[in-house]
């Protein structure tokens, strides 16, 4: 089923004339979004297989309290677990693509289960372990998830302070939570959901301290989901979105659980208590790293939903007439709210191609990082903290400019923005706190700083660090500016640069003789700014590369040569100052580059509408009435309001028990 025939017949006629003026196959640039025509295929028939099915046919969650927002994911999450195992749909891709479609953007119960417990048992267990749990975890027979976080604290790992004892004589672990601050806090799915979850604590073995391990700890009775002896557990109560997900707290009082249950490929306990370390401690943060990975094509996701949103209401809403008593242009005939949309289009492009490229990376090193390679795992490391942070903020203050750009009906439920924009701002959060993983970027390329001095060989991202670009940017005319090439050279100048102002900041402070926690907080600034040009640098030059190398039509290219070119000057223009304070750029240059990007806008226009219904997403997932694919906005606004709960009775019942006595003998 393709997003089309599943549309109803009458379009908005002038969201029918934006499509119209398209100059490229949408089909075309779809099979590149999702890598190959014949994952678009099944990806279509899988949706549609959760979209036609009545059981996944919900009323409008926006009209739902917490509690019955809850009650419908538990029953979705269960059907999708039955109907899974009744297809024998067994491949965890295309399972995933049919629960989100089945979920309509809800997370499922299941959500930890799946991204975190699954690879945390299929890269980290023993095969013994994968025996006992795995297939249980499969098969949804256990229902996980990820505790790490605790009341006191999240960002600092090491910091953690539950407890896994172990006690030679019974062969087991006894996990403790020792004070308030250890409570495990704000864990998917782990307020009423989960009977199970891998659980980060310290271990103790012959009273030494043998650092932080993952142990899979039963928390609810399989009998009456009650919780298990010694385990307190509940919901953390409404948060700033995400309201059908069960967050939740979780304390052990002493908690027994056997040998087996500490995850034990990489480190292991003999029966008499002799803990072996595994070749780094680092491997035990694998899941996280796992995990922020696919962050950054959640963040591409998200905004590529809000551009679908405003870029079709945009094409749909026409607001002032230009001269007095003319027609009034549909809203994204205006420059500015052009610059509102195109830019954050050509950034849902550029971190989708980001994506690709980390997955990429990730398949090829997941087996050095099996082998313990050391090198390889900083590498991903480097690479896929700097863009969890980078993707995620960009994307979510990108969601906000698309929510005011579509005015007042932006603030409503029905144009979808109040959900997206609060359960994807969590991206800048969960997985590490923004600018705690940007300095864990800049502390690696500080470390590449040092090794290209010492002469060692760099990681091809961080290349650039030895061999410099041109001092002086080589525009001449503002045509120049359109040069794929001088773009990318414009950004590995400035990441140079600005990576070397972070190591030379902090190296000057610890040659001063401040000690080095001192020198490094000090210097914060510039090394967050590091990691910012650093990722700013690998997604535009990632962005020049896959448009270069992909296979596509001429038409097809030159469109998305636009919209990189677009991404580019617009970075250029936003942060101005980057290029001009050390005399790269100069001031006429920065206006070339601006008036390039301002004309792009013109160039992007015709194809806007097209370049969103490329990322194929149907009218049900995207939960919007702004953004619908036959653009007939006012009459289903109506509709909306009309179903409003308020609305059901013509007199609300408060107006008998309190408005009707205040207004007791009042007259007009
Ligand atoms: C999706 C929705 C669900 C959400 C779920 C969650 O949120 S779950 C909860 C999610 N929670 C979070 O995400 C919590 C975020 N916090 C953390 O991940 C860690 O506490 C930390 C990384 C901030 C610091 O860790 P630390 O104090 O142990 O480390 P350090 O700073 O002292 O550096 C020492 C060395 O270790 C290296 N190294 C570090 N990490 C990695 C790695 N993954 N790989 C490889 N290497 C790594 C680092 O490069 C450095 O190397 P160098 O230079 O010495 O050669
Ligand atoms: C919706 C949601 C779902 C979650 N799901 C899970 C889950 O399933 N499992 C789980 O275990 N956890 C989960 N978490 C917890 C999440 O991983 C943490 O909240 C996150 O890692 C941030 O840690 P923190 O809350 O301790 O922030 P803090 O570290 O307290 O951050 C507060 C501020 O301090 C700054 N800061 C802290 N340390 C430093 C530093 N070293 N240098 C500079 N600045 C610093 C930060 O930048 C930030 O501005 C979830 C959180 C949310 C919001």
């Amino acid at each position: 089923m393709s997003l089309k025939e599943s549309s109803p017949i009458r379009v908005n006629p002038d969201l029918r004339k934006e499509r119209e003026k398209a100059s490229f196959n949408i089909s075309e640039l779809t099979y590149i979004i999702d890598r190959g025509e014949d994952k678009t295929n099944r990806r279509r028939y899988l949706v549609s297989l959760a979209l036609n099915d009545p059981d996944f046919n919900e009323t409008n969650m926006n009209f739902l309290s917490r509690d019955e927002q809850y009650s419908s994911v538990v029953r979705r999450s269960v059907h999708i677990v039955q109907k899974l195992r009744k297809m024998k749909l067994t491949d965890l891709k295309d399972q995933f693509i049919y629960k989100a479609a089945a979920l309509r953007g809800h997370g499922s119960i299941f959500a930890i289960h799946d991204l975190m417990l699954i690879p945390m048992l299929q890269n980290f267990a023993t095969d013994e372990q994968k025996k006992i749990f795995l297939s249980k975890a499969l098969n949804y027979e256990i229902t996980g998830t990820y505790l790490q976080t605790e009341l006191g604290h999240g960002t600092f790992v090491r910091g953690l302070e539950t407890t896994a004892t172990y006690d030679p004589e019974h062969q087991e672990f006894v996990i403790n939570s020792p004070t308030l601050t250890s409570t495990k806090w704000w864990p998917g799915m782990l307020g009423k959901s989960a009977n199970f979850a891998v659980v980060m604590a310290q271990l103790y073995s012959k009273g030494k301290h043998c650092g932080l391990q993952s142990f899979l700890v039963p928390l609810r009775s399989f009998e009456d989901h009650r919780p298990l002896p010694g385990v307190t557990l509940g919901d953390i109560g409404p948060k700033f979105g995400a309201e059908s997900n069960d967050n939740g707290f979780c304390r052990f009082d002493h908690v027994r659980i056997p040998r087996i249950n500490m995850l034990s490929k990489y480190a292991t306990i003999s029966p008499s208590g002799i803990y072996s370390a595994p070749v780094s401690d680092k491997i035990i943060y694998g899941a996280m790293v796992l995990t922020r990975i696919t962050l950054v094509a959640a963040a591409a996701r998200v905004l590529s939903f809000g551009c679908t949103i405003a870029i079709r209401y945009s094409a749909v809403r026409r607001q002032t007439e230009l001269t007095p008593g003319g027609e009034e242009p549909q809203i994204i005939y205006y420059q500015s709210q052009q610059l509102k949309l195109f830019p954050p289009l050509a950034t849902a492009y550029a971190f989708l191609f980001a994506a690709h490229n980390i997955r990429d990376r990730c398949d090829q090193i997941q087996d050095d990082i099996i082998a313990g390679n050391m090198s390889s795992i900083q590498e991903l490391h480097g690479l896929s903290s700097a863009m969890k942070g980078f993707s995620s903020l960009s994307a979510t203050s990108w969601l906000e400019t698309l929510r005011l750009s579509c005015g007042g009906h932006g603030y409503s439920h029905a144009s979808g923005f109040p959900n997206l924009y609060t359960n994807a701002t969590a991206l800048v959060t969960v997985e590490g706190e923004y600018s705690v993983m940007m300095l864990q970027t800049a502390r690696y390329l500080i470390k590449c700083i040092s090794m290209a001095t010492s002469g060692d060989k760099l990681p091809s991202l961080a290349l650039y660090l030895t061999s410099p670009p041109p001092a002086k940017c080589s525009a001449r005319s503002s045509t120049d500016f359109l040069n794929l090439d001088l773009l990318v050279d414009a950004y590995t100048h400035r990441a140079f640069r600005l990576v070397s102002v972070a190591g030379k900041t902090l190296q000057s402070k610890i040659v001063s003789g401040k000690p080095h926690h001192i020198a490094w907080n000090e210097s914060h600034i510039e090394l967050l700014k590091a990691a910012e040009v650093h990722s700013h640098y690998y997604v535009v030059k990632n962005y020049v590369n896959s448009v270069k190398q992909l296979t596509m039509s001429q038409p097809l290219k030159s469109v998305m040569i636009s919209l990189c070119q677009l991404y580019a000057l617009h970075g250029i223009q936003q942060s101005a100052g980057d290029f001009l304070q050390d005399g790269y750029m100069n001031g006429n240059q920065i206006a070339m580059a601006t008036e390039q990007m301002l004309l792009l806008l013109d160039v992007i226009r015709p194809n806007a509408v097209a370049l969103c219904d490329a990322f194929d997403v149907p009218d049900e997932l995207l939960g919007s009435i702004l953004g619908r694919y036959d653009g007939n906005v006012y009459e289903n606004m109506y509709l909306w309001a009309k179903s409003s709960p308020l609305n059901k009775t013509e007199v609300h019942e408060s107006y008998y028990q309190y408005l009707k006595p205040m207004l007791k003998g009042s007259k007009l």
